[in-house]
């Protein structure tokens, strides 16, 4: 049933534009002596959305990330910030259970094997409805509401039905995965139509886009049609909803600026003697988690020190390893598994005082992570599959001066745009520790071509590119069968291949001029 929207009182409170996310930009962290204070959330989706947000004056629906905290509206740091509460079980059910341990192994090719519990989808059900409840008190009448990600993919249709008055878009930052997978999950129709309660539903590339419409065809039976400049509109419960891709970006000028700054390159050179002066630095930066492929790059490294193929004292590597969804027990294995590895390494070729493996399990802070970027010398980005990966393009903005190298797994959404990356297949362990001393032993005309073309690409699309372009397509979304359908010709550079490379790895010459080498 619509939601009463007349109250007086209230109306002054609410915004025109809404973002919903499971995770509010800040988490409150909750003190041995009891203090209190908020600290930035971990994840690429806050470090994407906090500067579009901060741009355009909305306010932020999500979970503080504790349990059973009442918190009423406030603002932080200059952004509007809507509490939901979530209790010890629904943290359980809905964020460790259903999101964590059904959907996110399910849509990143079931990499570990997804459980399916059905009290897990009850709770799941239920806490998408108290944020679309949230989500409907925060909006303000014909207000924008943006939804994002695997967690919150009942939330449209449950918003639609409260505010038949507010547009709708929804983001998924995760891939969106082929036909034959998402056809496991018991509760399909449920959230395909979920979503479909969208104006616009949008993925990290075109073939997510292409999966979901292929899907609404086919399990849904539903009358789909392709757009031109990608995605298509699909029919569903008398209004068009339109599918499109909209790959992601950081604030690339507000990055690239920090990283020239004098205090960031002091430290970035305050990092290097403090690691002994190595010749090369290898960096990997990720959030603790199955998918990224960290255990998969300590190996190529291992076997490089074991074969004397890198020497440890003149190369090492640091490994930065945000701790996340510590509760989950394939999180809980593979931290154990991982610092087993660092062990290992560091006792076969370590000196006193000289680990070749920098490990910290835990998060730095903003400006410490950009002079680690700046002090890299390769970069090591190697997912078994990831929506898109913003360390890839936060490295490619801190070098300016276009210098260091980055190694990319071709099977993350960044790999699409990134094409002049080392792209490696993480599966293939020679191709990997073959593609690291390529890197490491680059030519600098070379490292200096590559990187301009990196730098330039993620310099010309930023995530202001990304928000405006979803939301200019929001605007013209959304309207009943009866019209016939826009043409909207996107205003967006679409990769025209997959997340993989091509069997040849392109490579620009000195000059600058693209040539493929084998
Ligand atoms: N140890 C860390 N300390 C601080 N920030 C980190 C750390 N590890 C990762 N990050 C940040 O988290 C974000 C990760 O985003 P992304 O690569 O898209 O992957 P995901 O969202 O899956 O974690 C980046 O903005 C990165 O800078
Ligand atoms: O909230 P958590 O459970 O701690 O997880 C952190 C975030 O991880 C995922 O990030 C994804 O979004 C990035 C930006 O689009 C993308 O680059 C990356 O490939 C994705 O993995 C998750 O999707 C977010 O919801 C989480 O907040």
């Amino acid at each position: 049933m619509p939601l009463d929207i007349s109250d007086e009182t209230t109306t002054h409170d609410r915004s025109d534009f809404v973002v919903v996310a499971n995770r509010l930009p800040v988490d409150l962290d909750e003190r041995p002596d009891g203090s209190t204070a908020w600290r930035r959330s971990p994840g690429g989706l806050v470090t994407a959305l906090e500067p579009v947000l901060r741009s355009r004056n909305g306010c932020w629906v999500g979970w503080p990330g504790v349990a059973d905290r009442e918190i009423a509206p406030f603002t932080h740091d200059g952004l509007r910030i809507h509490p939901v509460r979530l209790g010890e079980t629904d943290i359980e059910g809905f964020y460790e259970g259903f999101s964590n341990s059904t959907l996110w192994p399910l849509y990143h090719d079931v990499v570990v094997k997804p459980t399916f519990d059905r009290e897990w989808w009850t709770a799941y059900r239920d806490v998408n409805r108290r944020y679309a409840q949230a989500a409907a008190a925060a909006a303000a009448p014909g207000a924008t509401v943006w939804v994002h990600d695997y967690q919150l993919q009942l939330v449209p249709r449950m918003l639609r039905e409260l505010r038949p008055d507010v547009t709708i878009g929804f983001f998924l930052h995760i891939p969106f995965p082929p036909v034959e997978l998402f056809a496991q999950l018991p509760w399909r129709r449920s959230v395909m139509e979920g979503m479909l309660g969208a104006d616009l539903v949008g993925f990290h590339l075109p073939g997510g886009a292409e999966n979901f419409v292929v899907l609404a065809r086919r399990l849904l039976e539903l009358e789909t049609r392709p757009v031109t400049g990608g995605g298509g509109e699909i029919r569903f419960d008398g209004r068009i909803v339109r599918v499109g891709a909209f790959p992601i970006s950081i604030d690339s000028a507000d990055m690239a600026t920090r990283a020239r700054s004098e205090s960031v390159r002091r430290r970035a050179r305050e990092i290097r003697e403090d690691l002994g002066n190595p010749e090369q630095i290898l960096l990997g930066v990720d959030r603790l988690d199955y998918t990224k492929g960290i255990d998969l790059r300590l190996d190529a490294l291992g076997e490089l020190y074991d074969e004397g193929r890198l020497d440890p004292s003149r190369t090492v590597m640091v490994q930065l390893a945000t701790p996340s969804r510590e509760q989950v027990e394939q999180y809980a294995l593979m931290r154990t598994s991982i610092e087993t590895q660092v062990g290992r390494i560091n006792g076969d070729h370590g000196q006193l005082g000289r680990p070749p493996v920098h490990y910290l399990y835990q998060p730095v802070a903003r400006d410490e992570l950009i002079a680690l970027y700046v002090a890299a010398d390769v970069m090591l980005v190697t997912p078994l599959r990831d929506g898109m990966n913003l360390v890839a393009k936060e490295y490619v903005a801190c070098r300016s001066e276009h210098s260091g190298a980055l190694v990319l797994s071709e099977f993350t959404g960044a790999a699409s745009e990134l094409e002049q990356a080392y792209l490696v297949n993480p599966h293939d362990l020679d191709f990997v520790k073959d593609t690291i001393v390529a890197a490491l032993e680059q030519s600098p005309e070379q490292r200096r071509a590559r990187m301009a073309a990196l730098h330039a690409q993620v310099m010309a699309n930023d995530v202001h590119h990304w928000a405006r372009t979803f939301l200019d397509t929001l605007a013209v979304s959304g309207h009943a069968t009866d019209e016939p359908p826009h043409e909207i010709a996107m205003d967006w550079r679409l990769p025209s291949t997959g997340p993989f490379s091509p069997t040849v790895s392109p490579v620009l010459d000195p000059a600058g001029a693209p040539s493929v080498t084998p």
